[in-house]
């Protein structure tokens, strides 16, 4: 059934989701909602259902019973994955697939939202506006420097980045990203909290993350999941001090 009020600042809305592999309940009347131009983090224990979420959200996993809406009068329920990503939900995966064999440009040039084959992008003259939307991608993904490299000479968490640059040439109203710092340094993680946050003031984002250094640093509200259900929403120091939370993830 759609929300009762008309959700206007609302990007994401699940109410009482819930799904069943084999019997085995992996979401469980789970209810959650994010504000357009929020970034939320999710975290929970191995097997909460994090992924299932997601996969849910992209319309890879129908859910048994519950409401799932996007940007207003969505009905996620009713769309394939291919028409819910049209609809503006890009989702990462955690390992990074960038075509190695292809300049760090090209990457960004061939992801460009538009009536365009993968061809007529690399070969034909670009649209005027296109070298500046390319140049803001590159700019936002820390790769400028690095726009005429192979993507296979990049390191683990540039591919990343290069990544999340892609999906930003698709321009989604909300992007799904599934722990992006898993193997990058000190220092790459800390500067994806810092990429994660400019994005995040013209997208929806929700980030699933281990790494609770990562998560304090993003600074946004944290919801972790436990069975399928949310466990604790709120700031990461109300969530990380929660006792049940500590028992389930935190004290493992
Ligand atoms: N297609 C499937 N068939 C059967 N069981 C599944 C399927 N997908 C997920 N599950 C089960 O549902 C539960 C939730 O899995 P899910 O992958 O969503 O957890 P998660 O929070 O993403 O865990 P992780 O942190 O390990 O990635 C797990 O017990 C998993 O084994």
């Amino acid at each position: 059934m759609a929300p009762a009020e008309p959700l206007t600042n609302t990007i994401l809305y699940l109410d009482g989701v819930s799904v069943s592999f084999d019997g085995f309940r992996a979401i469980n009347n789970l209810s959650l909602t994010l504000d357009k131009g929020e970034m939320r983090a999710i975290i929970g224990p191995n097997g909460a259902g994090k992924t299932t979420m997601m996969d849910l959200i992209t319309g890879k996993t129908r859910p048994d019973k519950g409401d799932i809406y996007f940007d207003g009068a969505h009905d996620l329920t009713r769309y394939d994955e291919a028409e819910i990503a049209n609809l503006g939900i890009g989702r990462k995966f955690q390992k990074p697939t960038v075509f190695e064999c292809h300049t760090v440009e090209d990457n960004i040039a061939l992801s460009l939202k538009g009536p365009r084959g993968a061809f007529r992008t690399i070969f034909d003259r670009r649209s005027a506006s296109e070298p500046s939307r390319i140049d803001e991608i590159l700019a936002i993904i820390r790769l400028t420097d690095r726009r005429d490299e192979l993507a296979a000479n990049l390191s683990h968490g540039q591919k990343q980045w290069l990544e999340i640059g892609m999906l930003l040439a698709q321009e989604p109203k909300l992007l799904l990203i599934d722990e992006p710092v898993a193997g990058m340094t000190d220092a790459e993680t800390e500067e994806t909290a810092r990429l994660l946050r400019d994005i995040a003031t013209r997208h929806s984002v929700i980030v699933v993350e281990h790494d609770m250094h990562f998560v304090r640093e993003l600074g946004v509200k944290v919801t972790c999941l436990h069975e399928g259900s949310v466990l604790a929403e709120g700031s990461i120091d109300h969530v990380s001090q929660d006792p049940r939370v500590i028992e389930v993830y935190l004290g493992r």
